[in-house]
């Protein structure tokens, strides 16, 4: 394996809702331009985690984060941090598609008019190209000024990954982004990671119930787990083969082994 290089640094993150601790020690360094996943049975923590990376955790409400998430060596729960710029660098896709009741042009260029003023012929092209770069063009290029909540289950949730494309993010989080999807549905979300895989220019960290398809996309997993306490903790991080065939942890190897056999 090349050189790598680290993208985000967690640093003995500890996080609160209300008082209730949720997280605790989390540490561990996500690659850029590799793909982390986060597994882990229900509840442990995973999300909370993932919502910890861009802040979207402060709009949770009474919250409290202890410890440092540094993007690029900068912590992002420093004050003077641009939550919207953040924002936009690390984009978060959720498990459920959450599209605007607009058209599908405008739900992906939505985002790419917040930054500022284009002309129309170079919104066109950044919303061809994201909606391309998503494996949605050839279903959508006769559909673009329809409601982009006609479009599949399957097709919106591309649509989700095309939006947060446009903006040229430097990190895609995807929470359980097959959530609900058939499995052919499903298929075509696993390939769109794929071919977003061959980009040099993106890091990718998703959460998955699915351990077939994390040996699949991965190149690293982080292995999560509610300690006696029920408080979520890292039990394990590694590549991908490694955590799948010869975990350091029992309760890793307990995991993986009940689910994937
Ligand atoms: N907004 C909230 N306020 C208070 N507690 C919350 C909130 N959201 C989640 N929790 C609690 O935080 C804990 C972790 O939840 P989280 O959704 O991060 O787990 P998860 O591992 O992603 O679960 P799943 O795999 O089922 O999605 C759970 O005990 C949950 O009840």
């Amino acid at each position: 394996m090349n050189k790598l290089i680290t993208a985000i640094k967690v640093k003995n993150l500890n996080f609160y809702y209300n008082t209730q601790k949720i997280l605790e020690g989390i540490s561990i360094d996500i690659y850029q331009s590799k793909v982390t996943a986060i597994i882990g049975p229900s509840g442990c923590g995973k999300t909370t985690f993932l919502k910890c990376l861009n802040r979207m955790i402060d709009l949770e409400g009474d919250v409290k984060v202890e410890g440092r998430v540094e993007f690029f060596n900068q912590n992002i729960y420093e004050r003077r941090i641009n939550l919207n710029r953040l924002r936009r660098q690390v984009s978060m896709v959720l498990p459920k598609p959450n599209l605007f009741p607009m058209s599908v042009y405008d739900n992906v260029a939505y985002g790419v008019k917040l930054v500022g003023w284009r002309p129309k012929t170079e919104l066109d092209g950044i919303v061809e190209s994201a909606i391309k770069d998503a494996d949605l063009w050839d279903e959508v290029k006769n559909k673009l000024y329809k409601s982009a909540l006609e479009l599949s289950g399957g097709q919106q949730q591309r649509l989700c990954i095309a939006r947060s494309l446009a903006v040229k993010p430097k990190i895609l989080l995807m929470d359980e982004p097959c959530f609900g999807l058939d499995p052919v549905a499903s298929m075509k979300v696993e390939s769109l990671i794929q071919s977003l895989r061959l980009r040099s220019d993106l890091t990718m960290v998703f959460i998955s119930h699915n351990l077939q398809q994390v040996t699949r996309i991965s190149d690293f997993t982080a292995f999560f787990q509610s300690n006696e306490n029920r408080i979520g903790q890292m039990v394990e991080f590694g590549i991908t083969k490694k955590i799948f065939s010869n975990p350091c942890d029992s309760r890793t190897r307990d995991y993986v082994l009940t689910r994937l056999n």
